[in-house]
C-alpha cells in the first residue's frame, strides 16, 4: 500500500488541476466575489450532473412476464412486450447509428432486442469500472438515448448521489459494495423489478469497488438466468488515474471479466496516456473489444448494451471469496445549511492535499453538492484523486437546503472529516 500522501503531493502533483497550496476555485464556479488569482479555471459542462430528460412513462404492468424470479412459470408476471404485442411492440424500435441523439423526445429506440426476441427474457448488462471511471456519465448518456432501459445502481458512499441523477428510471440497491454479502439484496431487487416490469434493457452500474466476480455469480444463478439473460460485462477504465488503480485488485478483475473495454476521458488524456494505459488494459484483458470514450460518447449504444458476442471470452474463475484492498473508507455527509466560503475551501484542500487531521488518508473519491454562503446555486463537485470537477448547480428550490457529500479514500478518519464538516456548517 502506497505510504500516506504519496498519492497527492509527490507524484500526482505535476498533473492535478489543484497544486499544493493553491485554493480550490469555488468562487469562480459560483461567480462569488473575490476570484483568487492564478488558479486553474473550472472544467466547463464535464459532468452532466442534471437529471437527463424524463423518459416516455414505462409501460405499466398487464401482461405476463416469463418464468424466473417471479415463483415459477405463472407467476412471473412482468410485462415484457413482445414482438407485435403491447408496449409498442420492438419491430419498430430500431436503433439507427449515426442519427444524432438529443435528449428527451429524441431518444433512440432500442434495438431488436436479441434476447428478448430470441427467450423471453430481459437482458442484463454489468457496468463496472473503478471510483470515478466514468460509469453514470456513461449510463447518463444511454438513458437519455434509449429507450426501455432500466438501471439498479449501486454505490458504495453512504449518501446515494447518482441515484438522483437518473431518477424514474433508475433505483439504487442499499449501500455498500454489491459484492460484499448484498447478493441477497440483489436478488431482491431483481425479482421485484420482474415482477413490475416496464423495462426491456437492465443495466447494473456496480459500486467503483465491486469485484464482479460474485454479482456474475448471482446472474448466472439458476433462479435468475431464467428471467434474466447476461447480455455482458462492460469495464470502464480511467487512463488519468490507471497506476493508481491498478493497485487495487478491484480495479484489476473489473478488467479482466470485462467483454468490453471502454478507456474514457479520451478528451482530457494526452495521446501517450492513453496509449499507455491501453498497454496496460491489454496485458490484462487481451480479447475484449477496446474502445476510446469522451463524456460518454465514442461507441455504439448496442455494442454497450450487448457486449458479449456469442462464444466469447469468459473468464469463469469466480474466487469463492474476495477481500477489499484493507482500509478503504467511505464518509457521507448530509446536512441542512450553509457552508463558508473560505472555511469549505480549507476543509476540502486539507481532504485533498492530506494536511492537518487528514494527513494519515489518501482520498480517492469525492463527489457532492454543497451550499455556499451568498450563492443561490449549489456548487456540485467530483473529485478523482486530486482532479476536481466542479459545477453551478440549477438554482435550489425552495425549503430548506441539504448538502451531500461523500469521500471514499484508504485510512480516511471518519469521525475527523464529520466533526469539522459539522463545525463549519451553518444550520
Ligand atoms: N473530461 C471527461 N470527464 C469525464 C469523462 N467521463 C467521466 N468524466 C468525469 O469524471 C468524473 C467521474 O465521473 P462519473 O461518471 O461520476 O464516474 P463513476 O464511475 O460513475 O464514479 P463512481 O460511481 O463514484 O465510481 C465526473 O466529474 C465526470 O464528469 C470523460 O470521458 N471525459
Amino acid at each position: 500500500m502506497a505510504g500516506p500522501h504519496q498519492g497527492n503531493r509527490g507524484v500526482r502533483l505535476p498533473e492535478l488541476c489543484l497544486p499544493a497550496g493553491a485554493p480550490l476555485p469555488l468562487r469562480q464556479v459560483l461567480e462569488l466575489p473575490g476570484v483568487l488569482p492564478g488558479l486553474c479555471a473550472p472544467r466547463q459542462g464535464v459532468r452532466a450532473l442534471r437529471r437527463p430528460s424524463p423518459g416516455p412513462p414505462l409501460p405499466s404492468g398487464g401482461e405476463r412476464g416469463p418464468r424466473g424470479l417471479g415463483g415459477g412459470p405463472g407467476e412471473g408476471g412482468p410485462p415484457l412486450p413482445g414482438p407485435g404485442r403491447g408496449g409498442g411492440g420492438h419491430r419498430d424500435r430500431l436503433h439507427r447509428p449515426g442519427h444524432p441523439a438529443a435528449p428527451g423526445r429524441d431518444r433512440k429506440r432500442l434495438g431488436p432486442l436479441p434476447g428478448v426476441a430470441v427467450d423471453g427474457r430481459v437482458p442484463i448488462t454489468l457496468i463496472t469500472g473503478f471510483l470515478g471511471a466514468g460509469k453514470t456519465t456513461l449510463v447518463n448518456r444511454l438513458l437519455r438515448q434509449q429507450e426501455g432501459l432500466f438501471v439498479l445502481v449501486n454505490e458504495f458512499g453512504e449518501v446515494p448521489l447518482d441515484q438522483r441523477l437518473v431518477e424514474g428510471r433508475a433505483e439504487a440497491l442499499a449501500e455498500g459494495c454489491l459484492c460484499c454479502g448484498l447478493e441477497g439484496e440483489l436478488l431482491a431487487a431483481l425479482a421485484a423489478l420482474h415482477r413490475r416490469g416496464g423495462f426491456r434493457h437492465l443495466l447494473l452500474e456496480t459500486s467503483g469497488l465491486a469485484h464482479p466476480a460474485p454479482i456474475l455469480r448471482v446472474l448466472l444463478s439458476p433462479g435468475v438466468r431464467e428471467a434474466y439473460r447476461l447480455a455482458g460485462v462492460v469495464a470502464l477504465v480511467d487512463p488519468l488515474h490507471l497506476d493508481l488503480y491498478l493497485a487495487f485488485p478491484e480495479a484489476k478483475a473489473q478488467i479482466r471479466y470485462a467483454d468490453l473495454l471502454l478507456l474514457t476521458k479520451a478528451d482530457r488524456a494526452e495521446p501517450e496516456a492513453l496509449e499507455r494505459a491501453e498497454e496496460a488494459v491489454r496485458a490484462l484483458n487481451p480479447l475484449a473489444p477496446l474502445r476510446r470514450l469522451a463524456k460518454g460518447e465514442g461507441v455504439d449504444p448496442e455494442e454497450v448494451l450487448f457486449p458479449r458476442r456469442e462464444g466469447g471470452f469468459r473468464l469463469l474463475d469466480f474466487p469463492p471469496e474476495h477481500a477489499h484492498r484493507e482500509g478503504l473508507v467511505a464518509v457521507g455527509l448530509e446536512g441542512e445549511g450553509a457552508l463558508p466560503y473560505e472555511a469549505f475551501r480549507e476543509f476540502m484542500e486539507d481532504l485533498v492535499l492530506g494536511r492537518g487531521p487528514f494527513r494519515e488518508g489518501r482520498l480517492v473519491r469525492a463527489k457532492g453538492e454543497v451550499n455556499l454562503e451568498g450563492s443561490r446555486h449549489p456548487l456540485r463537485f467530483h473529485g478523482v484523486y486530486g482532479l476536481f470537477d466542479f459545477e453551478k448547480g440549477p438554482p435550489w428550490p425552495e425549503g430548506p437546503r441539504v448538502n451531500r457529500l461523500v469521500f471514499i479514500g484508504e485510512n480516511l478518519r471518519k469521525e475527523a472529516i464529520r466533526e469539522r464538516f459539522f463545525r463549519i456548517l451553518r444550520p
